[in-house]
């Protein structure tokens, strides 16, 4: 129906293929077909948008992974940045650069994947762009959401002495790519390693438990994790006037991880601190609301932990390994330059 390859199906014939796999908004809101998309918020709520692209090479490897995946977490990564602020996702606009002779197959599955999760999170595709690529693919997502403005968390509001809490666990999404690097093939069903493999390709966004966070009124800053832990604290710190005390033993970390640490000759604690796309929430909250928050958890079923302590040394992120000692870590993050 669509020509057997994107030459013969063309830009226009990709849009019109793309609308055909979304649902769209109804009047008086307008999406893919015109010059712009036309959107409404609901009365009193303020809009939170986000934008994060993947391209082939630096985020991804198409041989690590089925192209599915790849949409689903195109989507997912963008959907961590809302739940960060704690805003509701409502649209999002999808921006393609393809390399000539792109299989339409792969982009079929691509479509499938951010499909998926746009239902799983209630949003609308409202619009995009489409060129060629001379170099690999890109798949670059705008988000938006809303949500009522008094509710919304930014960086910037963490105080010395509150607790710094993680969702979730950490260093799976890294060691999953260590893994994958490593060219493993085949990995079991139920494996540790399969399992770490695919909290890297297939990231949950904590969507849900920002909105609880930040509906509760109890945290004081919020960031997803998408550097590592370390960085993106950081970025709290810098962004709230104050520094942060990490306790290594206290990361939550998941069985499988346990499992395979035991291959390294030294316990990967970079992996865990600094070892990125966990998209896990961090986020800084008053001691005296310890048990509220725990209560959230519960409530979300996502285990949430305390791994320090946010500190009057500006800027400075440290953290502590299980013997008192101070650790330094390869880097506090990944670094796009
Ligand atoms: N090229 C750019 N032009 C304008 N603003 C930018 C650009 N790149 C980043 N920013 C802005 O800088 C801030 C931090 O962006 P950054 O990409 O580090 O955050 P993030 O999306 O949470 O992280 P990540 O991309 O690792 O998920 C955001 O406000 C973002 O809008
Ligand atoms: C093939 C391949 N090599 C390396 C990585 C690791 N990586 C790339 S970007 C990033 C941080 C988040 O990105 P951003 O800051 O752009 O949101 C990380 C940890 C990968 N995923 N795939
Ligand atoms: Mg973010």
């Amino acid at each position: 129906m669509y020509g057997s390859s994107l030459s013969t199906l063309g830009e226009f014939g990709l849009i019109d293929l793309i609308r055909t796999r979304f649902p769209q908004p109804s009047p008086p809101e307008l999406g893919i077909g015109d010059d712009a998309a036309l959107l409404v918020p609901a009365p009193g709520r303020q809009l939170a948008v986000s934008t994060d692209l993947l391209a082939e090479g630096v985020h991804f490897d198409r041989s690590c992974g089925p192209d599915r995946l790849l949409g689903r977490k195109s989507l997912a990564v963008n959907l961590s940045d809302l739940a960060a602020m704690g805003a509701v996702p409502r649209w999002f606009f999808l921006s393609l650069a393809l390399p000539a002779g792109f299989p339409l197959a792969g982009i079929e599955a691509i479509l499938d994947g951010l499909a998926e999760q746009a239902t799983d999170h209630g949003c609308l595709l409202a619009g995009g762009d489409t060129c060629g690529s001379k170099s690999g693919l890109v798949i670059s997502v705008t988000i938006m959401g809303e949500q009522v403005p008094e509710l919304l968390v930014t960086r910037s509001g963490a105080r010395p002495g509150d607790d710094i809490w993680v969702s979730g666990t950490l260093g799976d999404a890294a060691l999953g790519l260590t893994i994958l690097m490593q060219n493993h093939t085949g990995l079991a069903d139920g494996s540790a390693a399969e399992f770490v493999v695919s909290r890297h390709l297939d990231p949950t966004p904590r969507c849900r438990l920002g909105q609880r966070l930040a509906e509760s009124g109890l945290i004081s800053a919020m960031i997803d994790i998408s550097d590592g832990l370390l960085a993106d604290l950081g970025h709290v710190c810098r962004q709230s006037g104050c520094g942060a005390e990490v306790w290594l033993k206290e990361l939550p970390r998941s069985p499988a991880f346990e499992e395979l640490a035991g291959v390294f000759p030294d316990y990967p604690w970079h992996l865990a601190a600094a070892g990125g796309e966990d998209y896990e929430l961090c986020f800084t909250a008053a001691p005296e609301q310890r048990a509220a928050i725990a209560g959230v958890g519960k409530n979300t079923g996502i285990p949430l932990t305390v791994v320090g302590k946010v500190t009057r040394s500006f800027g400075r992120v440290q953290a502590i390994m299980p013997d008192g000692s101070l650790f330094q870590p390869p880097a506090s993050g990944y670094t796009h330059f």
